[in-house]
């Protein structure tokens, strides 16, 4: 039997990870339906050969991704066309290897800097209507990708469970050090930086593409009650920073290339009496993968219940442009940074909301599960999985986590 997400993973995606076995140390994966190719034992069985210097080959018995992930884009290209070949007879494998299901996946790169953004309009105006009551975009939506700077430390592979945070927030008048009690996920996709950029250099939007070696999907789990106390004036911390998951398999460019489309792309409206500066004109394109974040109760564990659908493709912002506004003033991009889109939210209301804060409308609306069980944010033992896909054979695999309890104080 296949396992769930087989068909994410055809010949045309030739994703890049860092996976372990029984036979094998932490070191770089690729995969083709439910079949994981250990690059480094298949270096060594000469099939490879003639392709690449030893540059190339010796990043693949890294622990990490970012040795891979800075090779010239000329590299990747042949490498990707020859592992193609190379997959076609798998059967002339074996030692280099093995189902997905004798594998555990590690966290794909060391990760540099992390910056969240917020791109999705609906999101904010969503996010703001839950939290004030009025929909409005913040004043500087439309002239700049906002965001914050989270912990790269905080950044764990799909399926590491972690502990309900606790912190201080407001409760009957008070603020008390408590457990929260409005655990949210958000849906959202990042960027991973391959090629770095220099320090006091800005990066052109032009030339933005050479640096993206690929793409994820990304949890930012966020306490919304802990958040709400904090965040003015200097933006969320501690309701962000305890755990931010991201899937797996890094998708490369040319393999979303087939997905790149003006099609649902936001029209870049002109700042008000502002003028759009270091960013994308308008014939922007957004890569279009379809999104989903479900919700796994403990009590049912077989029962995931779909709470949201959107597509990447619909953001104001595209990665293009948040990397030439990372860079626009002189900072400088690290292999390994990630770059996300905040949450990625849909037009259709309660449909396609990428987050509990917006969903439950601040926890004042309950949702249900499949089983008949109703939340407002998430319990303990809650999974939540996240997962995309673009199309025939190119998707993103899954992003999960579990809530487990909070620890004794
Ligand atoms: O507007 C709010 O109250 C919430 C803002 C955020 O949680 C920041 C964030 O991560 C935005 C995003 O994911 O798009
Ligand atoms: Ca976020
Ligand atoms: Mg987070």
């Amino acid at each position: 039997m296949p396992s769930e997400y087989a068909h994410h993973f055809g010949i045309n995606n030739i994703p890049y990870g860092i996976a372990s076995s029984s036979k094998h140390p932490p070191s770089v994966v690729t995969r083709l339906q439910d079949s994981v190719l250990f690059l480094d034992p298949l270096a060594r069985t000469g099939l490879l050969s003639g392709h690449f210097g030893g540059e190339v080959l010796e990043t693949f018995g890294k622990p990490t991704l970012n040795s891979l992930a800075t090779l010239p884009k000329d590299d990747l290209k042949v490498l990707r066309s020859a592992l193609q070949g190379i997959l076609k007879n798998l059967e002339k494998l074996q030692g280099c290897v093995e189902p997905i299901e004798n594998v555990r996946m590690h966290l794909p790169v060391e990760v540099g800097d992390f910056t969240d953004f917020s791109c999705s309009a609906d999101h904010m105006l969503n996010a703001g209507e839950s939290v004030t009551g009025l929909r409005n975009l913040p004043p500087s939506f439309r002239y700049l990708p906002v965001g914050y700077i989270s912990r790269a430390s905080g950044v764990k592979v799909s399926g590491t469970p972690f502990h309900r945070p606790w912190g201080q927030y407001r409760k009957d008048g008070s603020v008390v050090w408590a457990p929260t009690e409005q655990l949210d996920y958000e849906l959202e996709m990042a960027c991973i930086i391959g090629k770095p950029s220099k320090f006091g250099t800005r990066v052109k939007v032009e030339d933005t593409a050479e640096h993206i070696f690929g793409i994820v999907i990304l949890n930012d789990w966020s306490a919304r009650d802990i958040q709400s106390l904090e965040m003015p004036p200097l933006g969320p911390m501690n309701s962000k920073s305890f755990c931010t998951s991201v899937s797996p398999w890094v998708i490369n460019p040319e393999a979303l290339a087939p997905f790149r489309s003006t099609g649902n792309v936001p029209a870049r409206e002109e700042p008000p009496n502002g003028v759009m500066t270091h960013f994308s004109g308008p014939g922007r394109e957004g890569y279009s993968v379809d999104l989903t974040a479900s919700v796994v109760s403990p009590k049912d564990k077989d029962s995931k219940t779909i709470l949201c659908r959107s597509n990447l493709s619909t953001m104001y912002w595209t990665f293009e442009d948040l990397i030439a506004h990372q860079t626009c003033n002189g900072a400088f991009l690290r292999t390994g940074d990630i770059l996300a889109t905040g949450t990625v939210t849909g037009k259709e209301k309660k449909t396609s909301h990428g987050c509990l804060l917006e969903l439950t409308a601040g926890g004042k609306q309950s949702y249900g599960l499949n089983n008949g069980e109703t939340r407002t944010y998430l319990e303990d033992g809650d999974s939540v999985i996240l997962d995309g896909i673009s199309g025939e054979g190119v998707g993103f695999g899954d992003c999960t986590g579990t809530v487990l309890p909070a620890q004794k104080d």
